[in-house]
């Protein structure tokens, strides 16, 4: 079901947005013979779908590189550094983690899983940095503004164009409030950086979307 039509190959949202239906699909993308590559969020929903990830023995993670969508510019054992959750949840599966870095150029991801805040960004593309998908960067530096009370700090952040390079993009949200901002992002009744991403992306995107 999708509220309206987009650019992107479509959107639709799952019918089970349960951690383990998330992690299915997830697998389900990294699966295969061949090296996956995929970029994960940070905020406060990844950690259990990465903890349930962990646990898929099924799953070639050698060939696995994880990326992040962005992380907060913080010692990576800050409690609010991204890449810190990345190493406590997946280091033991022998996946490649790769710490994002300015100046370094992404693959083109099988799979791009995003968040999205209340204010419609994703990543850390918050609504002032005025994102465009075809920059030539593809790892920026930004400072948002207004700072996030939860993570009042710099990021580094992939840019739209490298995200909408991805294969399939994969939206985790949660609550009315932002099931609203990704519904007028999707008919175009916001130019928010959500609908900016929308609207660039090729890719098929699936939102496994929960009330709480
Ligand atoms: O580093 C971050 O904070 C995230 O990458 C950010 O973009 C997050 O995905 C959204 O803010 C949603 O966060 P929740 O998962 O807490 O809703």
């Amino acid at each position: 079901m999708t509220d309206a039509p987009i650019a992107a190959a479509g959107a639709n949202y799952a019918p089970d947005a349960s951690i383990e239906a998330i992690t299915d699909f997830v697998a389900g993308m990294l699966a295969g013979d061949k090296p996956r590559a995929v970029a994960v969020p940070g905020g406060s929903t990844p950690g259990p779908i990465l903890a349930a990830l962990a646990e898929r023995s099924d799953l070639a993670w050698a060939d696995v590189a994880v990326w992040l969508t962005d992380d907060r510019c913080v010692p990576t054992d800050h409690p609010a550094s991204n890449f810190g959750l990345l190493e406590r949840s997946l280091a033991a599966t022998g996946a490649a983690l790769i710490p994002l870095e300015q100046g370094v150029t992404p693959p083109p991801f099988d799979l791009v899983w995003l968040g999205m805040g209340a204010d419609g960004h994703i990543a850390s593309l918050f609504p002032n940095t005025d994102p465009h998908a075809d920059g030539a960067l593809e790892v920026v530096r930004l400072t948002p503004d207004p700072l996030p009370p939860e993570a009042p700090f710099d990021r580094l952040s992939l840019t739209l164009s490298a995200l909408v390079r991805a294969r399939h993009i994969m939206l985790v949200l949660k609550g009315t409030e932002k099931r609203k901002v990704l519904g007028d992002a999707l008919s175009g009744a916001n130019d928010l950086p959500i609908a900016r991403l929308l609207k660039a992306a090729h890719a098929p995107v699936t939102i496994f979307w929960s009330e709480t």
